[in-house]
C-alpha cells in the first residue's frame, strides 16, 4: 500500500476517534439533561422571544430571538446549527422542533436562518427555547475530503497529494528579484515565492512578522493577474480578519458562510449584501412583493368558501408559484452574475465545502492560521485548488482537539507542519516583526524562536510615552486571592484578580490620558485564559458602574480568551492569568503555544497580572517572571496599596 494511503487511513481513524469523543462529550452535556442544566452548560437559551422575522435572500426565513436573562453562559456562535423548542404543555414531542443556522450571535440575541418556509404556529405559544446542536456536518465534510483524497484520480489533486506526502518535488517558475512596495525584503521574497510556486508555498514566522500582510499583498498581485482565489482560515473570526484587511486594500471579496463579526465592512461582502446591491435586485424585490400580495389574497378565502372561491384561490396559488419560480430564476441569475464577477472568495475551511462553490476550481487557495487547522479540514479547500498557499506559525495555537488519545497518536500534527518538514523549499520564513517593541517581544523570542526574531525600527516608537514602561507584571502572591471553579461550566475564575485587573487597567488608562486614547484610537485588549474569568471581566466593565471610564471605552476594549485574539493586536494588552492556588495547579496555562499568542498581541504595553507562587512552579512561567524582573518590570500587588 502506498504510504499516503496508510497515512490517510490512520488520519481517518483518528478523525473518527475525535468525532466520537466530541459527540460523547456533547451527549454527556445534553442527553437526559434538564433545560436548567443545559443553560448552565451554555448550550441552551430559555426563555427566548422572537423579536423579528423576515425573508432574506434565497427565500430564506431569518428570525431574531432575544434572551431576557443573560446571567448564564452562552456557547452560541455564528455558523452553529441550532434547534428551537417550546416547553409549553402539548409541544414537547420532536414534531415541535425546527432547526436553523446561526447568522449572528450577540450576547443576548441571535439571528438564525430557519430551515422552514414560515415560522411554525407552535413558536407563538411561548416558553420558547433554543438548543445548540452537535456539529456533525464539519466532521462529515472532513471525512469526505480525506476519502476523496484517497481515491481521486484527478491529475491536479494527485500531484498536490504526492507533493504533500513527500513523493514528488514541488515546482517553481523562475524567481525574479523582489521589489514590492510596503513589504520588507523577506516579505517581498515570500511574495515572489508564492507567485513562482506552482504547487505549494508557505509563509511562516513568529507573531507580528507580517504573514497576513504578506498574504494580502500576494492576493493583490494574483487579483491583478486575473486569477481566481479562495481565501480560507479555520475559524470565522480569522476569515473576517482577512476579509477586513482585503477590503482595506480595496479588494472586494465574497464572504461565504456566517461572519462572526457584524461590522458593515464584513457584512457588505456577504452574498446577501451583494445580492441586495445588484442591479436586478429591485426587480427581484418587486416580484417578491407581488408574490406576497397574491398569497395574502389567496389566504383571505379561508372563511366563505364556495366552488367559485375555490377556483379563484387555486388561480391565485398558481400565480404565487409562477411568481416564485420567476423570482427563483432571477435570483439564480443574480447569484451567477455575482459569482462570475468575483475573483476573491472567502470562507472557513469547512465552509469551502459549501454548495455555492460546488464544481469550482481556484487558481490559488490561501489558508491563513494554518497551524491551527486539522489536516482533514485543510484538504477541504485544497480539493478545489490548482495551487496552495499556507501561512501560520507552529509556535502559536494548535488545532483544538478533544480526544487525548487521537492527539497523542498524531491528530494534532497539521498539514502545514508536515509540509514544512517534507518540502522545506516551499517555505519562506519571516523574522522581522512590526508589532512589539523589543522588550515585549524579548521573552517569546528567547523561549520559542531561539533569538532569531528582530524588532523593526518602527517599534522603538511604540511606547505610550517616555515615562510609560512597555512591560509590567503585577504579582498577586500573598494577597490571599484564590481561583475557583464555576459550578456550571467547570471553567476557572478568580474574582479578586478580576477586580484588580479592572482597577489597574482603569488607573493605567487614566495615567496615560483618557483623551490620548480617544484621539489616537488606541485599542485595549483584556485577555483571560478562562471563559469564566472573561465573563467576570465583561460583567465588571460592561454591566456594573464601578469602572465608568472603562465602560465608556466599550468601542475600544475587547475582552476575550486567548483563542479569540489569535492573529490580532491591540495597543494596550492586559492579561489576567487567573490561576492562584496552593497546589500550583495551572491547568491549560501550561500550554505554552497558547501563552505565546497571549503575550505577543501588545503593540505598546503588556501588563500581566498573576500569582508568582502558583505560576512559577512551571518552568515557562518561572522563566517569564525572571524576564520581567530582568527588565525591571516586576511589582508586587503590595506596592500598589
Ligand atoms: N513591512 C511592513 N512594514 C510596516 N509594518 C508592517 C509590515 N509588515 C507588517 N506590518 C505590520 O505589523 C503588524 C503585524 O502584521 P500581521 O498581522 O500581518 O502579522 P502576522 O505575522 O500575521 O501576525 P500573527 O502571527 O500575530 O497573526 C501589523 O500592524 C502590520 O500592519
Amino acid at each position: 500500500m502506498p504510504n499516503y494511503l496508510e497515512e490517510l487511513k490512520q488520519g481517518l481513524k483518528l478523525l473518527k476517534m475525535e468525532w466520537e469523543e466530541d459527540l460523547a462529550q456533547y451527549k454527556k452535556k445534553f442527553l437526559n439533561t434538564s433545560v436548567a442544566d443545559k443553560k448552565k452548560e451554555g448550550i441552551t437559551w430559555h426563555p427566548i422571544q422572537i423579536k423579528k422575522s423576515q425573508i432574506g435572500m434565497g427565500e430564506r426565513l431569518i428570525i431574531e430571538v432575544e434572551r431576557t436573562d443573560s446571567s448564564y453562559p452562552s456557547a452560541f456562535s455564528s455558523g452553529k446549527s441550532v434547534s428551537f423548542f417550546s416547553t409549553q404543555d402539548g409541544f414537547h414531542s420532536s414534531e415541535f422542533r425546527v432547526s436553523g443556522v446561526v447568522n449572528q450571535a450577540k450576547k443576548d440575541s441571535l439571528m438564525v436562518t430557519l430551515q422552514a418556509d414560515e415560522v411554525p404556529d407552535w413558536m407563538d405559544a411561548g416558553r420558547l427555547g433554543v438548543d445548540l446542536l452537535f456539529d456533525e456536518a464539519s466532521y462529515r465534510e472532513m471525512e469526505s475530503a480525506l476519502k476523496k483524497l484517497m481515491t481521486s484520480d484527478q491529475a491536479r489533486l494527485v500531484a498536490l497529494r504526492d507533493i504533500a506526502f513527500g513523493q514528488r518535488s514541488p515546482r517553481f517558475k523562475p524567481f525574479s528579484p523582489p521589489a514590492i512596495s510596503g513589504l520588507n525584503f523577506s516579505q517581498a521574497l515570500a511574495c515572489q515565492k508564492i507567485e513562482a510556486a506552482e504547487d505549494f508555498a508557505i509563509v511562516h514566522g513568529p507573531p507580528g512578522t507580517g504573514k497576513t500582510t504578506t498574504l494580502i499583498s500576494a492576493i493583490e498581485s494574483a487579483v491583478q493577474d486575473k486569477q481566481r482565489i479562495l481565501v480560507c482560515a479555520p475559524s470565522n473570526a480569522a476569515v473576517d480578519l482577512l476579509v477586513e484587511k482585503l477590503v482595506d486594500r480595496g479588494i472586494s471579496t465574497l464572504r461565504l458562510g456566517h461572519p462572526a463579526r457584524v461590522e458593515e465592512k464584513i457584512l457588505s461582502q456577504t452574498l446577501d449584501a451583494k445580492i441586495a446591491f445588484h442591479d436586478s435586485y429591485r426587480d427581484l424585490k418587486k416580484l417578491r412583493k407581488e408574490g406576497e400580495s397574491y398569497l395574502r389574497l389567496a389566504k383571505q378565502y379561508k372563511r366563505n368558501f364556495g366552488p367559485e372561491e375555490r377556483a379563484q384561490r387555486k388561480l391565485m396559488y398558481q400565480e404565487v408559484s409562477r411568481i416564485r419560480e420567476a423570482a427563483g430564476l432571477l435570483e439564480d441569475y443574480i447569484r451567477t452574475d455575482i459569482f462570475q464577477q468575483t475573483q476573491v472568495f472567502a470562507s472557513t475551511l469547512v465552509g469551502a465545502a459549501s454548495h455555492h462553490l460546488k464544481g469550482m476550481v481556484f487558481d490559488v487557495v490561501v489558508i491563513d492560521e494554518a497551524a491551527q487547522a486539522l489536516e482533514a479540514a485543510s484538504w477541504i479547500p485544497i480539493l478545489k485548488a490548482k495551487k496552495v498557499v499556507f501561512a501560520g506559525d507552529h509556535f502559536q495555537l494548535s488545532p483544538t482537539i478533544k480526544s487525548y488519545e487521537a492527539s497523542r497518536q498524531g491528530l494534532s500534527v497539521t498539514l502545514f507542519e508536515k509540509l514544512i518538514q517534507r518540502q522545506p523549499e516551499t517555505a519562506a520564513l519571516l523574522q522581522v516583526q512590526y508589532r512589539m517593541p523589543e522588550d515585549i517581544m524579548g521573552f517569546s523570542n528567547r523561549w520559542f524562536y531561539n533569538g532569531k526574531l528582530q524588532a523593526a525600527e518602527n517599534t522603538q516608537s511604540h511606547a505610550f510615552g517616555p515615562e510609560e514602561s512597555t512591560l509590567e507584571w503585577i504579582d498577586t502572591a500573598g494577597a490571599g486571592y484564590s481561583d475557583q471553579t464555576e459550578a456550571e461550566s467547570l471553567s476557572t475564575f478568580n474574582p479578586e484578580e478580576a477586580h484588580l485587573a479592572c482597577t489597574y487597567l482603569n488607573d493605567t488608562i487614566k495615567r496615560i490620558g483618557i483623551n490620548h486614547f480617544r484621539e489616537n484610537n488606541w485599542t485595549i485588549g483584556l485577555i483571560a485564559p478562562y471563559s469564566a474569568q472573561v465573563r467576570r471581566l465583561r460583567h465588571l466593565i460592561f454591566e456594573t458602574y464601578e469602572f465608568p471610564n472603562l465602560r465608556a471605552f466599550s468601542d475600544l476594549i475587547t475582552i476575550d480568551t486567548v483563542d479569540g485574539f489569535q492573529g490580532q493586536e491591540r495597543d494596550l494588552m492586559l492579561i489576567s492569568l487567573t490561576r492562584s492556588n496552593d497546589a500550583g495547579e495551572i491547568g491549560f496555562l501550561a500550554e505554552e503555544r497558547r501563552m505565546n499568542v497571549a503575550i505577543t498581541r501588545a503593540k505598546r504595553k503588556l501588563i500581566l497580572i498573576g500569582d508568582s507562587s502558583t505560576l512559577a512552579q512551571h518552568p515557562f512561567f518561572d522563566e517569564l517572571l525572571r524576564y520581567f524582573e530582568e527588565k525591571n518590570a516586576y511589582r508586587s500587588v503590595w506596592e500598589l496599596r
